[in-house]
């Protein structure tokens, strides 16, 4: 038996918004006992205490909850006369494909961003708008142009994304003008767009890659958005990693300074996994699925050779996810490094010592390397100011380092061993995405465009706990998920591996933390770790 109460115990100092005012309705609003300024964003941001009496072994307990709503940006914000119209599946004579329940997703639906707590230590929710079809949207469709870009590095199931994009916009909603821009974010003003069908994308989830092509680089907030201007663009789907979110941020912001009736949605998209809040990005479990792989490969080479050290480097650039849950699923890796755990290679509680534990115990060892760990080894003074177009710091070879390392000191230590170095690099993200990544693609996609067609903006989709929502660019980009290393899937990993705890006393120097991200002119960012999903850029 649970009672519940709301009371609203203080909000910020903004003005709130209409839209903003809907989501209040059905609360009791109180009096304003604190204010908190919100620096970050420039959106209302609600506080309510919910006071819940639950009844444990008959004894009643109150349970206080505290949760605010995720401001995701609306045209409605800023464009006072914004009309709407039926969704189109409610017209009479709708060709476009109808769900059989019409089951249509209500403002008041969220999804939260917590369901695991301890009962004395209370969290703070955060409710995001649940995604999916609402009933009345504000573009008239046959007046929707719709824009789609791929930027950052490949990944499985970026074209079915575009398949499904245009999918969506075309039989769900009847839009006919959907355009490809070509290589990224450069090719808003710089390449001739492609017009895109349902008979052009038919087969492209077959094929890896994208067939918009992407770049690193190329962002320039005024020529983009002048040509979406020039073009009549209304719509905007940006399918990229971090950096794109950033930049989409950016464009959405822009888009709303020159109050322009256009909406800007992202799809996350990194094998990485290091986008916050969402459970995953997509292409991941694929990028680990080929990964095993190697690792698999590795094992079958070191199980033949006497001594046999099987080195695999695998991507990550400061979230070792994939190095974790290709290790994880193999079963056959007894040492993984990853960029949030620093590690000391020679000496007593060293790696090479305990790779030379593991070849005296069972002959062969398998060691598998995400590309950001162990930075501090492989980069030099005049590594620092190198960066990629994007301003993504270039990262210098661990896997190799550690091949020579381990080889030359044991040879002095008089033992002989069979090195087999496995470095899958691109072969991991250049492929199709599985059967899982594309239906997860297809919903993100159809979300997406739903999203856009209810008038969000500046917002990406994905699940939370499951459930697909709506998220604020402003929060994604405010941190970098990486693995909490308090969590209980890195110590299932530690008990697979049986590794010991490599970790110096002191950080060793020229360690930067888990987080690398450092692009001009910003700071570098606090460090989100996966268990905590809630308060991006929120003191708690
Ligand atoms: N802070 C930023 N502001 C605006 N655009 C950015 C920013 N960071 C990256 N971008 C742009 O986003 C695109 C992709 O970024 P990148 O870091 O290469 O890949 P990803 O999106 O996969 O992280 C590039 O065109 C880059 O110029
Ligand atoms: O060689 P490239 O194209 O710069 O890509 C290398 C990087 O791209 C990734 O695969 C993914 O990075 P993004 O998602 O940020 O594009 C990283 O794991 C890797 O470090
Ligand atoms: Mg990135």
């Amino acid at each position: 038996m649970m009672n519940v109460s709301y009371q609203l115990a203080y909000c910020n100092s903004f003005t709130f918004s209409s839209h903003s005012k809907a989501l209040l309705s059905n609360d009791s609003v109180g009096k304003c006992p604190t204010r908190v300024k919100c620096t970050r964003l420039c959106y209302p941001k609600l506080w309510y205490w919910v006071t819940m009496t639950a009844t444990h072994n008959q004894e009643p307990r109150n349970i206080s909850i505290s949760y605010t709503t995720a401001p995701v940006p609306h045209l409605s914000l800023f464009l006072t006369q914004l009309q709407s119209f039926p969704h189109p599946f409610l017209l009479e004579n709708a060709t476009s494909y109808r769900p059989l329940n019409m089951n249509f997703i209500s403002e008041q639906d969220g999804v939260i961003n917590r369901i695991v707590w301890n009962k004395n230590e209370p969290p703070r929710l955060v409710m995001y708008p649940r995604a999916g079809p609402r009933e009345r949207v504000v573009f008239a469709p046959k007046k929707v142009k719709a824009a789609i870009v791929t930027c950052g590095g490949l990944c499985p199931g970026l074209n079915t994304v575009i398949r499904e994009l245009t999918e969506c916009l075309s039989y769900q909603y009847g839009v006919v003008d959907i355009f490809g821009v070509l290589q990224g974010y450069r090719g808003f003003y710089s390449k001739e767009w492609i017009h895109l069908t349902t008979e052009k994308v038919d087969n492209i989830h077959k094929m890896g890659g994208t067939v918009l092509g992407s770049s690193r680089g190329g962002f320039d907030l005024n020529k983009i958005v002048d040509s979406i201007v020039q073009n009549g663009i209304n719509q905007v789907y940006v399918i990229g990693g971090d950096g794109t979110i950033r930049g989409a941020a950016t464009l959405s912001e822009e888009c709303r300074r020159r109050k322009l009736q256009v909406t800007v949605a992202s799809i996350p998209k990194t094998i990485d996994n290091d986008i916050p809040i969402i459970d995953k990005s997509f292409g991941f479990d694929t990028a680990v699925q080929e990964a095993s792989k190697a690792i698999d490969a590795a094992h079958t080479e070191v199980s033949c050779f006497p001594n046999g050290i099987g080195i695999v480097k695998l991507m990550g650039r400061n979230s070792g996810f994939i190095a974790l849950y290709a290790s994880l699923s193999s079963r056959e890796v007894d040492c993984c490094l990853i960029p949030e755990v620093p590690f000391v290679i020679h000496g007593r509680g060293g790696l090479i010592e305990y790779v030379h534990k593991c070849l005296l115990e069972r002959g062969k060892m398998v060691l598998v390397v995400a590309e950001g760990a162990g930075q501090e080894y492989v980069r030099n003074d005049s590594w620092v100011d190198q960066l990629d177009a994007s301003g993504n710091k270039k990262l210098g070879d661990i896997g190799h380092f550690l091949y020579q390392e381990i080889e030359s000191t044991l040879k002095k230590q008089g033992m002989e061993v069979s090195m087999k170095y496995i470095d899958p690099t691109y072969m991991i993200r250049a492929v199709a995405s599985n059967a899982s990544d594309n239906i997860y693609c297809t919903l993100l996609a159809h979300s997406a465009v739903h999203g856009s067609f209810a008038g969000y903006t500046g917002f990406t989709v994905g699940p939370i706990n499951g459930r697909h929502a709506y998220i604020p660019m402003t929060e994604i980009v405010t941190a970098q998920k990486q693995v909490d290393l308090r969590d209980r899937m890195w110590s299932r990993l530690v008990n697979s591996t049986g590794q010991p705890d490599f970790s110096p006393k002191d950080i060793p120097k020229g360690f930067q933390g888990p987080c690398l991200y450092s692009r001009e002119g910003e700071e570098s960012l606090q460090t989100m770790k996966t268990v905590d999903k809630g308060f991006p850029g929120e003191t708690p």
